[in-house]
């Protein structure tokens, strides 16, 4: 559905050149709410652009359902960008005119009969559920509406593209999340596809089926959302999870583990896209001779799907720890012993230690 084909962009600054995108691949399918993340001057904005032609690539390719933008003829190109819609940052809306003339502008401007109009605009205005807004000006509404101002306006000529540009990045968390609710109906009800630019991880694990990490131009991770959050690669992937999902074992454990006590085992369990719910922790207690004690859990969902780990202490006799261990195993769940290594030892630890190990 859109493809970078080894696409770069370069900028001229004075006698420097600036390389925002440097061979780009990457395929947005059909139906994807594809996210890419990055840092300030990674390169996403201008990645972004190429898409409907706002940057033309200095050399390489884009393709949009198939076709090359830049071989296209200006009428036709014209035609191919109806099916592009894009929203911004700061909206870009027309603070003179209403929310209807806003909304209708992209049809005006086609030349679209006058009725035909107004039942496109009250249609995709009662959809973002601003139809009692139609005669206010801009300025009368809040950060949250302009925004569903600007989805408005995208829908109006029924895109099959819909690009975000940093879409949530003015607005405050709770307004944030209601306009992904909105962004993710678009994809849903009218099977748009959506390629979204961010800085926010939370914006990729709320919405996004798939993302992609730029860094310095380059795409430098790439894949299955889940598959990401679970494993990622690079440290910079590695960076932008950890701003969401908290699986760093704190230091409290560490602290259990001061005790050198032969009986209790820590464990990090890791659920990722298996049943939560299930009641493995009462199950391990019932089924075998130890007891659980819960030290630490973190327990998000990305795409309705469970992910994240829960820190147990295992207490009983090794063989029972063991079965207890292979039990887990078999529900799916990731388990691994949690081991403190030199670092987040305290020194009163490494004391103990030297003491256990030389007598
Ligand atoms: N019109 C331009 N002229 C010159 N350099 C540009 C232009 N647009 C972008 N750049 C440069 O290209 C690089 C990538 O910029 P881009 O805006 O695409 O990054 P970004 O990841 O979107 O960052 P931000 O979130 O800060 O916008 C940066 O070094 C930027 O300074």
């Amino acid at each position: 559905m859109i493809e970078f084909i080894e696409t770069t962009k370069e900028f001229q600054v004075g006698t420097t050149v600036v390389t925002a995108l440097n061979h780009i691949n990457l395929t947005i399918q059909k139906g994807d709410v594809f996210g890419v993340i990055g840092f300030s001057g990674a390169g996403k904005s201008t990645l972004i652009r190429t898409v409907n032609l706002l940057e033309e690539p200095t050399s390489g390719r884009v393709l949009v359902n198939g076709k090359e933008l830049t071989t296209l003829s200006k009428k036709q190109l014209r035609e191919e960008k109806k099916n592009i819609g894009m929203i911004f940052q700061h909206f870009n809306l027309l603070r003179s005119k209403t929310v209807f003339e806003n909304v209708a502008m992209p049809l005006v401007l086609s030349g679209i009969k006058k009725s035909k109009i107004e039942d496109q605009v009250s249609e995709v205005l009662a959809f973002v559920g601003l139809q009692d807004k139609a005669e206010r000006f801009i300025d009368e509404l809040s950060g949250g509406q302009k925004q569903r101002v600007g989805i408005a306006r995208a829908l109006v000529t029924k895109p099959t593209i819909l690009l975000c540009d940093e879409a949530t990045s003015a607005l405050d968390p709770q307004t944030t999340k209601s306009i992904l609710e909105l962004l993710k109906r678009v994809n849903i009800e009218y099977g748009i596809t959506i390629l979204m630019i961010t800085h926010e991880m939370e914006v990729i694990r709320d919405i996004c089926n798939r993302v992609a990490v730029m860094e310095n131009g380059k795409v430098i991770e790439t894949g299955n959302v889940l598959e990401v959050f679970s494993s990622p690669q690079e440290e910079t992937t590695k960076n932008f999870v950890q701003s969401v999902v908290r699986d760093e074992i704190p230091q409290s454990v560490y602290e259990q583990l001061k005790t050198i006590d032969h009986s209790k085992k820590i464990y990090n369990l890791k659920f990722i896209g298996v049943d939560v719910g299930q009641p493995v922790v009462s199950q391990v207690a019932k089924k075998f001779d130890v007891d659980v004690n819960v030290l630490f859990g973190n327990i998000t969902e990305l795409q309705g799907i469970p992910f994240g780990n829960l820190i147990v202490e295992l207490v009983g006799v090794d063989k029972e720890i063991e079965k207890a261990h292979q039990f887990i195993r078999t529900k799916d769940i990731q388990i691994e012993e949690v081991i403190a290594h030199e670092g987040e030892l305290t020194n009163h630890y490494r004391r103990s230690v030297r003491h256990a190990v030389h007598g």
